[in-house]
């Protein structure tokens, strides 16, 4: 049993703290130090862009994922991914072969609005995304609709879980913010099937 069978209108968790401040803070240091950051160009409107933020996708040979319009190769398994990955992969009780790393440098980074509904993640993913460094926020709205239903701040150590029918219903954005704030890290964990 998963933690998300009990009810299944329990579809999105958000665990501050969920690992120790020293554990943070020391993956933090690690990560922004050994990561190979990559700042893909999207196509809009026939214009290439960058997207505003750094990444990097890691995971199982074979786990190809497609983001920013793009199919991307997976870096494979560091020592320090494959133990956050264990930690992760505990606590939901389902195996995850990919993690998406996305590098927010400061209040100008950003995530724009969407589900992470691409096909290569199946019906019902469960996606869980683990935040590190400064505190930023995390919006949702209902498909559909423009105005904010739900705000949280993920801060430093702490887990979201989205799961089941969440982004089908729902798109989630993080916004640009004027005020200061210290770099910022998220992994997002995945279970990719890749497509034929
Ligand atoms: O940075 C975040 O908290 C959100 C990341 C996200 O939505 C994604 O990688 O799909
Ligand atoms: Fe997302």
């Amino acid at each position: 049993m998963t933690l998300f069978d009990a009810d299944p209108l329990d579809l999105l968790r958000h665990l501050p703290g969920w690992v120790d401040g020293a554990t943070a803070d020391r993956w933090l240091a690690a990560l922004l130090a050994e990561t190979p950051w990559e700042q893909p160009q999207v196509r809009l409107y026939g214009r290439l862009y960058p997207v505003p933020r750094q990444v990097a996708w890691y995971g199982d040979a074979g786990a190809r994922y497609r983001y920013s319009g793009l199919s991307h190769r997976p870096l494979p398994w560091t020592l320090l991914l494959a133990e956050i990955r264990a930690a992760v992969e505990a606590f939901v009780g389902q195996p995850l072969n990919g993690v998406l790393l996305n590098h927010y440098r400061d209040g100008r980074d950003s995530m724009g609005w969407h589900s992470d509904d691409e096909a290569e993640l199946g019906r019902n993913p469960l996606i869980t995304s683990l935040s590190l460094g400064g505190t930023r926020r995390f919006d949702l709205r209902r498909v559909g609709q423009s105005r904010i239903a739900h705000s949280l701040l993920l801060e430093h150590g702490s887990l979201l879980v989205m799961a089941g029918a969440t982004q089908h219903h729902w798109q989630h954005q993080v916004a640009k913010t004027r005020r200061p704030c210290a770099p910022r890290l998220n992994l997002t964990f995945r279970q990719v099937h890749p497509q034929p």
